[in-house]
């Protein structure tokens, strides 16, 4: 963990003692240190300065979204993906420039696509054959015109939890290459007289570490690029290169900084299309993950502990699965400290398990940590992205209370539910 966030063996956040927040907003709770977010995509935009290339940093709204990250995102001229009339509508609320948001999804509805269109939003990132259908019924009836994208299935394999993988020809994600379905829409789009379309996306997958697939994926885009243009006179004039670049959880994790990975596909861009004679086409990338998650911290205070000698140490948390299932669902390891005692040497080995009804409920196996007491808070770190994104009612828990803050200063972002919140779409029975 960064020294700089520790004082008087205290964890920091943005400036705040993590058991101020604790205290002032309740726990569980979601933390985001917002300098991070902003600090992240200005290393993804220099990066594409540097190389002079024209690109959008857009940002992954699944990884976590609320009015407020919106207007963070709008403040340091990001662009945004959604994948859902909910998200879009989020963004729409807070004010996002509609022509900064890219739409995808496997399976959009007319209704989703006619909120699209209806708010013109930048991009439609095309899937399928059948949402062509619905987009041009939807643009014929509305006499619109809208710019759009293809996702291509690259076939790449990355090496990640195979449940995150998306590049891979078995994927329900976009157009296969190898079958010869790009081609196809392709050539299908090119006759849509209201979709004009501007380039080609591809995404491969989350949490990935090494270079390779992006190098793979971004030469054979540009494979791509070359044969459309040869074979079909059509020249993409953006290449959209996904998100998925990994980020540190552990100790145990030793991710190169995100900014390189892009560095690593701009190299191999300008080389694949310098060898090709191709023009260079802008880049947009897609990060969520490395721009919210290192940003997040999620704060518990430890509640009751169960010892089973020579076994395991339970200590639960006022939290769990309801708000970070990642562990649950794909067996993911986080770091934590205890935040009114980071450094202490008398630890004890523990599992930290959540308060939900389910023996899966663990967030973090086997840590050592300071002997942990009733009312102590525990930071979970690098929770900021997939995690309250991702969060449920499970047991009917009111989802966590989530607080930017910043150079010292706080702010609620989303409101902690309540119980009523719980059933406010619940009806009695009359019958
Ligand atoms: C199409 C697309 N773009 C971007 C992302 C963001 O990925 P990450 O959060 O790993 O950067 C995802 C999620 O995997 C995705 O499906
Ligand atoms: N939810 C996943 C990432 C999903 C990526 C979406 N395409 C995770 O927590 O790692």
């Amino acid at each position: 963990m960064d020294s700089n966030e520790v004082q008087d063996n205290q964890l920091m956040i943005g400036g705040i003692l993590a058991t101020d927040l604790a205290a002032q907003y309740g726990t569980a709770l979601q933390v985001y240190d917002i300098s991070k977010v902003r600090s992240q995509i200005h290393a993804f935009q220099r990066v594409f300065r540097e190389n002079d290339i024209d690109y959008a940093v857009s940002y992954a709204s699944k990884a976590f979204a609320c009015i407020a990250m919106y207007q963070v995102l709008a403040q340091e001229n990001a662009h945004a993906d959604v994948v859902s009339g909910g998200e879009l509508y989020t963004a729409i609320k807070a004010g996002f420039p509609m022509d900064h948001i890219s739409f995808h999804g496997n399976n959009k509805s007319r209704e989703e696509l006619e909120m699209a269109v209806d708010n013109h939003v930048g991009v439609i990132i095309l899937d399928n054959f059948y949402e062509i259908q619905l987009l041009s019924e939807v643009l014929a009836t509305k006499n619109e015109t809208i710019d759009v994208m293809l996702r291509v299935s690259p076939a790449v394999s990355a090496h990640t939890h195979e449940f995150i993988q998306t590049g891979q020809q078995d994927s329900k994600f976009g157009f296969d290459i190898l079958t010869g379905q790009a081609d196809e829409v392709l050539q299908q789009v090119l006759k849509e007289p209201n979709m004009n379309l501007v380039g080609v996306h591809s995404h491969i997958g989350s949490q990935i570490f090494e270079t390779d697939g992006f190098k793979i994926e971004t030469e054979k885009l540009v494979k791509l690029m070359q044969h459309w243009n040869d074979d079909f006179g059509y020249m993409p004039s953006i290449i959209n290169v996904g998100g998925g670049f990994g980020i540190k959880y552990t100790d145990a994790d030793h991710p190169i900084r995100p900014e390189d990975f892009v560095q690593q596909i701009l190299t191999t861009l300008r080389h694949e299309t310098e060898s090709r004679n191709l023009p260079l086409p802008a880049v947009w990338i897609e990060p969520g993950r490395s721009i919210a998650g290192p940003a997040g911290t999620t704060l518990y205070t430890a509640g009751s502990s169960k010892d089973i000698p020579e076994i395991r140490k339970y200590v639960a948390v006022d939290g769990g699965m309801g708000d970070n299932i990642r562990p649950a669902l794909y067996g993911a390891d986080y770091d934590a400290v205890v935040a009114n005692d980071v450094h202490d040497d008398n630890v004890e080995l523990v599992t930290i398990a959540g308060k939900y009804c389910e023996s899966g409920d663990i967030l973090i196996k086997d840590i050592e940590l300071p002997v942990l007491h009733p009312g102590d808070v525990i930071a979970v770190l690098a929770t900021g992205a997939y995690g309250y994104s991702m969060a449920s009612n499970y047991n009917l828990n009111p989802r966590p209370a989530v607080v930017f803050v910043e150079n010292g200063k706080s702010q609620i972002a989303i409101e902690r539910e309540t119980y009523a919140d719980l059933i406010h779409l619940d009806k009695k029975l009359d019958i």
